[in-house]
């Protein structure tokens, strides 16, 4: 039986990593299809304690995990069953982990996760049960450090409390706890692995114990994708100002004891066309002739071969690091993507649109709307009970706060009124429709019926597009609904701090095509949606919780190498939102408040690039010759079993590698049969009546016509009445 000993659970320092544990781990170890040829040195701590069970070896362990194990193994260092466990979710995680190892683990390294913030684990909210395992449990292992560092270094955490894992603590005599142990990279023959030796346990301390053990590796054995980290000296400074190469050469200029150039040099290994090097002080002359005035500084050498010191607003890490992620054409190293099964898919050429990331496009707004009302729902035939309730609440939240033009505005509130007027409890889809596509024809009501994305935009056609729009339109929900307070009076909605986050809550799970996505964002909303009491937590929740998602996606197939997966807003966007305390990077959640106004707010709406509403003649853009542009009208027939199917957006939205392979299939085939004959027939385009196929300007005309002679009629009734009444009067003789 497994025992839990809180006295020994106390942050004794370095008692913590006696030197007499021994832990092994083929750490270090393969990725699967290599078999040995990529490598990379690898961390693993024990954060909680707990006795230990019979000896087995982690060697033993691995052959009855299968490849898949071999495989988690190896990418995140780790074979530990709980994280098959987490990936597989066959296990719930334990919030309760969270509750004994509070206090006595205050001192250790809370702060390996900092670069995964999440409400209940992240740094200032729960700061004690930090260091706890389920904390760590709910990250990638490869966030625990940073995701840019894991091609270097990767981190895994093992608990020692699983009874599964018992038998490998003990092989590796883990008796206190946490233990941190090192395993260099290329070790193939079993190996204790070398301890943790610290002062403390901040994450500063462990952050800059793994980098002195990446340098510690000799030439031959250094992780291939470790960029060499000592300083270069003064004549290879001046050699690299001398020779004019294809990339960028930034040079940390820094003292002795610091480790901001290694980090940053660690940052931007994922990133191409940039190479990043560390200088030393010592040379103050030098120094000065560069016009390096202090350090850290960085100095940067252009592909074209002018050079200059780089203008930060502070001089931290994450400034560095943000502002060469940056630089033109420095981008992260693309993923290679599975083959499209369509060639003429792959040959699309996608037309770049310049824009303005600080600012927020209209455009993007409304392609999201657009695809969200006529594509989306489309996958549901008709909609009735939670399901319905769950769309009228939505439309009313839309109608309520959707900052955009004024057209749109008015098609929300007449889409909103209809649906609040509706005495049915199920309605057609196509009804929805119906009012969408504004076939009354009512002007000043319209929204574009086709997609253009602009600071949505992906560098292929497959990445970001819808899933970012209706991020964006999220977050200015909840904008709106803080700097508008009256505006959901009179909706049932008013006073509910959560209004926005529970409808786009509710929306996500119902009708998102990504299911898994929904599911992900579901287990967030689980956990914490209840704590937010007022409107400008929903806005900082809201916030925290996509900047999850984007630790989460770091690195995935789905990242856009020119738009890579960023804790939000970067340094260049908010400076002010970035602070450093103890060496650590933070949020001034303050001024990330006050910034999440500002851009998501009104005035930060720009309406460059969008449909011009005067012409509601649907798709006049697309008639301009914007041939990337495609309509996204569903069919109006053969639902079919659609109900309970997602329609995959065409490759325009995104995004598809993100999607499990399944539910790629079943899009695929869904789209297939949006392709097929008769499928880009325009709604409202023609009305079949007694077999006759009408257009809009024949039924224009009718109307036109059927008011002429109703007015006509009238006109003629008056004229015969007036007529008659004049004809008794002069014929009438009253009687003498
Ligand atoms: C609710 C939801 C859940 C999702 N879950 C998953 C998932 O589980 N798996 C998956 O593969 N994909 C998921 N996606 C899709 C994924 O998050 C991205 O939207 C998609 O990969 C496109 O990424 P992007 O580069 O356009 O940036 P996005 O993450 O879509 O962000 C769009 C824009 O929002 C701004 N932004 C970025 N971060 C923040 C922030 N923290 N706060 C405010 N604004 C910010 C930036 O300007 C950015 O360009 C989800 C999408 C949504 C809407």
């Amino acid at each position: 039986m497994w025992r839990r000993d809180s006295s020994a659970l106390a942050p004794t320092g370095p008692c913590c990593l006696c030197s007499h544990q021994s832990f092994t781990g083929r750490l270090g170890v393969t990725q699967p299809e290599g078999e040995g040829s990529r490598w990379s040195s690898g961390l693993w701590l024990m954060p909680t304690l707990y006795a230990c069970w019979p000896p087995s070896s982690l060697a033993t362990r691995l052959p009855s995990l299968g490849r898949h194990g071999v495989y988690e193994f190896s990418t995140h260092i780790s074979g530990c069953p709980w994280l098959l466990r987490q990936r597989t979710k066959s296990a719930p995680r334990s919030a309760a982990l969270c509750e004994p190892a509070r206090a006595p683990l205050r001192a250790s390294p809370r702060l390996l996760y900092d670069d995964a913030p999440d409400s209940r684990c992240s740094r200032g909210r729960l700061p004690f049960c930090s260091a706890s395992l389920s904390c760590l449990l709910s990250f990638s292992p490869s966030l625990v450090v940073t995701p840019d560092w894991a091609s270097a270094i990767r981190v895994a955490a093992l608990d020692c409390m699983e009874e599964k894992n018992q038998a490998v603590c003990h092989d590796y005599d883990i008796h206190f706890y946490p233990t941190f142990r090192y395993f260099k990279a290329f070790t193939k023959e079993f190996t204790t692995g070398e301890n943790f030796k610290g002062p403390d346990r901040e994450l500063r301390t462990v952050r800059q114990t793994m980098i002195d053990f990446l340098q510690n590796h000799t030439e031959g054995s250094r992780p291939p994708a470790c960029p060499p980290l000592d300083p270069i000296q003064p004549s290879d400074v001046l050699s690299l100002l001398d020779n004019r190469g294809s990339r960028y050469v930034a040079i940390v200029f820094e003292s002795n004891s610091s480790y901001l150039g290694r980090e940053v040099i660690l940052d931007l290994i994922p990133y191409e066309s940039i190479v990043v090097t560390r200088a030393l002080d010592g040379d103050k002359a030098f120094l000065e002739k560069l016009g390096v005035s202090s350090v850290p500084s960085c100095y940067l050498i252009y592909p074209n071969g002018s050079h200059g010191l780089i203008n930060v607003v502070k001089p931290l890490r994450t400034f560095f690091s943000s502002y060469l992620k940056s630089l033109p054409d420095v981008r992260k190293k693309s993923l290679p993507l599975p083959e499209k099964p369509n060639k003429e898919e792959n040959s699309e050429i996608v037309v770049w649109r310049e824009f303005d990331k600080s600012k927020l496009y209209t455009v993007d707004l409304e392609s999201g709307l657009h695809y969200l009302l006529r594509v989306e729902l489309a996958a549901h035939k008709s909609l009735a009970g939670a399901k319905l309730k769950t769309l009228k609440d939505f439309v009313t939240v839309l109608a309520k706060l959707f900052p955009g033009r004024l057209p749109v505005k008015k098609l929300l509130e007449m889409l909103q009124e209809w649906l609040a007027s509706l005495p049915l409890d199920r309605i057609p889809y196509n009804a929805v429709l119906d009012l969408v596509n504004n076939k009354m024809r009512i002007s000043g009501i319209f929204l574009t019926n086709h997609i253009k994305w602009v600071g949505c935009q992906g560098s292929r056609s497959e990445l970001r597009g819808y899933p970012c729009s209706l991020w964006k339109l999220f977050h200015t929900l909840t904008i709106e609904a803080s700097t508008h307070p009256d505006a959901l009076v009179g909706t049932g909605f008013e006073d509910d701090p959560q209004a926005v986050l529970q409808t786009m809550r509710r929306y996500i799970r119902t009708f998102f095509g990504c299911k898994e996505c929904g599911e992900h964002f579901e287990e967030m909303a689980k956990e914490s949606m209840d704590s937010v009491k007022t409107p400008d937590q929903a806005i900082l929740w809201l916030w925290k919780k996509h900047n999850v998602v984007n630790g989460r996606l770091a690195g995935h197939l789905s990242e856009d190498p020119r738009f890579p997966k960023l804790q939000w807003p970067t340094p260049d966007l908010c400076p002010a939102c970035h602070e450093e305390i103890k060496g650590l990077a933070s949020w001034d959640e303050g001024h990330v408040l006050t910034f999440l106004k500002q851009h998501y707010g009104r005035d930060n709406l720009l309406d460059t690039y969008s449909a011009d509403q005067g012409d509601s003649s649907e798709g006049g853009t697309l008639a301009r010759g914007e041939e990337e542009e495609k309509r996204l009208t569903p069919p109006e027939v053969s639902h079919g079993d659609r109900d309970t199917q997602s329609v995959r957006p065409p490759a325009a939205l995104g995004p598809r590698p993100a999607l499990p392979e399944s539910l790629h299939h079943s899009l695929d085939g869904k789209l297939q049969s949006l392709d097929g004959p008769g499928a880009h027939k325009e709604m409202g385009g023609t009305a079949p009546f007694l077999g006759v196929d009408f257009s809009s300007l024949d039924m224009s005309l009718c109307v036109v016509l059927y008011v002429a002679s109703s007015l006509f009629l009238m006109v003629m009734y008056f004229f015969f009445r007036v007529r008659s009444r004049r004809w008794k009067v002069k014929h009438h003789h009253p009687a003498v």
